[in-house]
């Protein structure tokens, strides 16, 4: 708990939240500050940080990622950071997190492909968040609830989501995946690489139901480590999360710190003739990140 790091095991929460003398969801805020330094905001100098709880009683962090060299809208969110890292650690729910900065429209939208968005609840550390609130409607509209939570509902009201495009029992983002992929054509002699095969079982977790053309990446640093992430979409589309930035998070969460120029390896797997592909983004982002990354497609 001393040294800011990107999952809390739920013992440790309890047991820091004892500490405090604060439940685990007062502890949240507390963590908030203690994790900024973990965000890596070389464009802005903005570092943001979320600290959410999951339904395990475990603690996430997400930070903002920025790189330099490539336009704006490659950047990873904390939000979208946080909720990446629960998918990455089959988390099953999210009802509640603490941010130190107002979450921007693109992150309340994303936010909204988590079953019961509306009810989520947000603590939002800065004590400007509400300056804006001008009116005693505004501030009825985000009126605070327990220990300062917000509900999500009252900070994007008129929701537009997955119910708006999808049926009602198909799976959402934070729900398990299963999209049985299989890779297309093995090479004559060759066994799949581990990397091949992290990439496809990646893909086969991608959240792709508005274009179901799911996809996933497998990275693998200079010391041979390997990290994976996949697709998420959003029912509004442009806050969707590509799979590198999503393996990116991994590399962030557990890659000891390092700069992007030590990945060396990265597989991508995607299905052929895909409506939505991702390979030439995928190329272009990490080529500009790391320069030294071979990099293949494979498809499913
Ligand atoms: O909801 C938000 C709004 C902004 N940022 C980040 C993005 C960028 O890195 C920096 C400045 O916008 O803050 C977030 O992480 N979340
Ligand atoms: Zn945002």
């Amino acid at each position: 708990m001393d040294r800011p790091c990107f999952l809390i095991h739920a013992e440790e929460a309890e047991s820091a939240a004892k500490r405090h003398g604060v439940s685990v969801v007062n502890l949240l805020p507390l963590l908030v500050n203690p994790a900024k330094p973990l965000a890596r905001p070389p464009i802005s100098k903005f570092p943001v940080a979320a600290v959410g709880l999951g339904s395990s009683g475990r603690i996430f962090v997400g930070v903002n990622v920025e790189f330099p060299g490539l336009p704006l809208h490659h950047s990873i969110h904390a939000e979208q950071f946080l909720v990446t890292n629960l998918t990455l650690n089959s988390e099953p729910n999210l009802r509640h997190f603490s941010v130190s900065a107002a979450p921007c429209g693109h992150c309340r939208q994303f936010l909204q492909e988590i079953r019961d968005a509306p009810d989520i609840k947000i603590l939002i550390t800065d004590p400007n968040a509400f300056r804006d609130a001008v009116s005693a409607k505004d501030d009825a509209v985000t009126e605070k609830e327990e220990d300062g939570y917000v509900r999500l509902e009252s900070i994007l009201p008129h929701r537009f989501g997955p119910n708006d495009l999808l049926e009602r029992d198909v799976p959402l983002l934070l729900e398990p995946h299963d999209n049985r992929l299989t890779i297309l054509v093995v090479t004559n002699g060759h066994t799949d690489s581990d990397l091949k095969l992290t990439a496809l079982a990646a893909a086969n977790r991608s959240y792709a139901p508005y274009s179901r053309c799911p996809s996933g990446v497998a990275l693998v640093d200079c010391e041979g480590r390997v990290y994976r992430g996949w697709y998420m979409e959003s029912a509004a589309y442009n806050p969707s999360l590509g799979p590198v930035q999503a393996a990116l998070v991994d590399f962030v969460a557990n890659g000891g710190g390092g700069g992007f120029e030590r990945i060396v390896g990265a597989v991508l797997v995607e299905k052929r003739d895909a409506v939505v592909r991702q390979e030439h983004t995928a190329r272009m982002l990490l080529q500009v990140i790391a320069p030294k990354c071979d990099f293949e497609v494979f498809h499913c």
